[in-house]
């Protein structure tokens, strides 16, 4: 907990303090004359080593003591599989268990939530927010030569905004073969993808400080800075069960009650709650709060305050196939670490220096349209299963379809991102994320991903109790739509392509064709149904809060304040109303900017 002050009461209340929730928090304090407080439900780890080494991120998924451990209901549609959902539960939330990833979404995607009806969204307008949060640093000679970094446009990257982000100096063998393999297959990237335009296989910025090798999030990188103003007051262990209203006209958002360690308290906001408890937390929130459909909440005798069946709804989230090759010997993969005495050199090495393979995260990214991931010959069409059109659609939903189809047809959109994960992985475990990215087979591995980017599977986020201690029932629909497995199945086909090609393939036993013991050789014939029992997700749900007109299913409105009621906004990867390509984490960080400027603009009055 930061210093106490004796403010009882703040102008700002934000709830969560993951990657929205700090960036708000440190924006707003800039103005010595503003009080906030942050209330979150997990601790502050921003000096522990299991946060900041990059490569101990999966050490982190099962372990209560930084994830939440969320697991979805049985997916019907995806073998019946229960999947595990690990959400960062600590300060700076997912950005600080996530897998350091730093891509950016497309043009288009963005400017989708423009013609989805949010005035004032588009590309140009989301730019000065990514440059905000971004502090690029070029790598050295040998890793640029080796990485293949020429494709980067450092005059298109921000110098000076929070987050540290590079190319890791220490590098394996895969990573320098990947952008080889992608130029081979005439799949090279063709810019940097940072412009929102380039596709094609490269080497992936991560966000990882150079100094020391350490995890640059929001809880280093906007928090720390912060957290010695007097007029930023952080409440650690704080689990937030409702927001308050008064009752007077319109209901306006006055507080917050929270607990800590059973003890409850109240907190009051004069001017604004501002909701970051992320794509689960938030919703949920909200439902506890009496905002969600009345026919969800009354019958667990929760007061409706806004009858509005948006809430929760329209969750989307990425997911994969993963394909296990065998590595060739002599070559280091994670799964070397079940040596302990392995594990346990790196860990020293990484102490003593920084440096070593627990010094960073996977680099390898590769964003594809649709054309580049067909098999040679065939033709690029809608999906088989919507020859029928959009008919019978609410819509809201049809207005989603019809641009995901719009991007299935563009030559110049991503449709799938591959990458890459440096040991084996237990897909089948999937329900168990402490087994996810380890597996029991002898050997050396190395996974290669595909991921569906557009999915059209809809599901949702609703409460199950009254108690905010009882977790949401989470049901995703995986592949509860057909072009979802259809599309997924030919991102799975063509990881079998990368596999065989070199240089990867000279990596990987018999040229990328000896399997990790679990996997085996894909065709048409048996692909979908591998898909629907390893279907994965990339632990990037969105939606639940959607910014889409209340009429589409909206929750909140494109300056992202909750239909209905006053003084209460969403900013988090919930308000997402249609998933963009690639990794998320720096469109949360440029929407929360974006939403810190608009909040201080209002306090100004202009
Ligand atoms: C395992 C994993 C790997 C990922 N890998 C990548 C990657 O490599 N690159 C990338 O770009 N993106 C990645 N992502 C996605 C990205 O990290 C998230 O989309 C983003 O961090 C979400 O930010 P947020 O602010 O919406 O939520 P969060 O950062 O999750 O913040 C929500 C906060 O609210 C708190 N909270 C929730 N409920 C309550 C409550 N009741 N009371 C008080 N506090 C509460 C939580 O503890 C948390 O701190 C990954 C995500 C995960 C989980």
């Amino acid at each position: 907990m930061s210093p106490m002050t004796s403010i009882s009461t703040f102008d700002y209340a934000i709830i969560g303090g993951g990657t929205a929730g700090l960036t708000i928090a440190a924006r707003l304090t800039e103005n010595p004359a503003v009080t906030v407080a942050v209330l979150e439900a997990g601790l502050d780890r921003s000096d522990d080593v299991t946060v900041l080494a990059p490569g101990l991120a999966t050490v982190m998924y099962g372990n209560p003591e930084y994830d939440w451990i969320y697991e979805t209901v049985p997916q019907i549609s995806a073998n019946g599989q229960v999947i595990g959902m690990p959400r960062g539960k600590q300060l700076g939330g997912s950005s600080a268990i996530n897998l350091l990833f730093w891509t950016h979404s497309s043009r288009k995607d963005i400017d989708n939530w423009g013609r989805l009806g949010n005035k004032d969204w588009s590309w140009d307008a989301i730019l000065p927010y990514f440059e905000r949060s971004e502090k690029y640093i070029a790598p050295s000679a040998g890793t640029a030569r080796d990485l293949n970094t020429s494709y980067i446009n450092s005059s298109l990257h921000g110098r000076s905004g929070a987050i540290g982000n590079g190319f890791p100096e220490t590098h394996g063998e895969f990573d320098v073969a990947w952008p080889q393999t992608y130029a081979n297959l005439d799949l090279g990237v063709d810019g940097d993808p940072r412009d929102g335009v380039a596709l094609g296989g490269y080497t992936n910025l991560i966000n990882v400080d150079p100094i020391g090798s350490k995890r640059s999030y929001a809880a280093t990188a906007y928090y720390l800075p912060a957290k010695e103003r007097p007029n930023l007051r952080v409440i650690t262990n704080a689990m937030v069960s409702k927001i308050l209203f008064s009752k007077e006209h319109a209901p306006t958002a006055t507080g917050v009650e929270y607990s800590i360690n059973g003890t409850n308290y109240t907190l009051m906001a004069k001017r604004e709650v501002i909701l970051s408890a992320g794509s689960i937390g938030s919703p949920q929130i909200l439902e506890l709060s009496g905002i969600g459909a009345k026919n969800i909440l009354e019958p667990l005798g929760i007061k409706s305050v806004i009858d509005n069946p948006g809430v929760g709804e329209n969750l989307q989230d990425h997911i994969y196939i993963p394909i296990g090759y065998e590595a060739m010997d002599g070559i280091f993969t994670f799964d070397s670490f079940r040596d302990p005495a392995v594990a346990g050199a790196a860990f020293e090495r990484y102490i003593s220096n920084g440096t070593g393979p627990l010094a960073t995260g996977a680099t390898s990214s590769a964003l594809l349209s649709y054309a580049q991931i067909l098999s040679s010959g065939e033709k690029r069409s809608i999906p088989k299963c919507m020859s029928r059109g959009l008919h019978g659609l609410n819509p809201g939903l049809r207005e989603q379809y019809a641009l995901i189809l719009e991007d299935l047809l563009d030559p110049n959109e991503c449709v799938a991102q591959e990458l890459d994960v440096p040991s084996g992985m237990s897909p089948l475990l999937a329900n168990d994320t402490t087994k996810l990215f380890v597996t029991s087979s002898p050997g050396n591995y190395f996974s290669l991903l595909g991921v569906l980017e557009h999915p059209f599977s809809r599901g949702s986020i609703h409460v199950s109790s009254p108690n905010v201690n009882i977790y949401p029932t989470i049901d995703p629909r995986y592949l509860s739509h057909e072009a979802d497995v259809e599309i997924l199945s030919k991102i799975a086909l063509h990881l079998q392509t990368v596999a065989t090609t070199a240089p990867l393939s000279q990596k990987l036993k018999g040229g990328g064709t000896v399997y990790q013991p679990g996997y085996y050789h894909l065709n048409e014939t048996n692909v979908e149904d591998f898909v629907r029992k390893y279907v994965q997700s990339e632990f990037h749900p969105i939606g639940t809060c959607a910014m889409l007109p209340k009429a589409k299913g909206g929750v909140v409105d494109e300056k992202l304040s909750v239909y209905g009621v006053k003084g209460l906004r969403v900013v988090d990867a919930s308000i997402f109303p249609i998933l963009p390509r690639a990794n998320l984490q720096t469109l949360v960080y440029a929407v929360a900017e974006r939403a810190a400027e608009w909040i201080l603009e209002d306090l100004e009055g202009r």
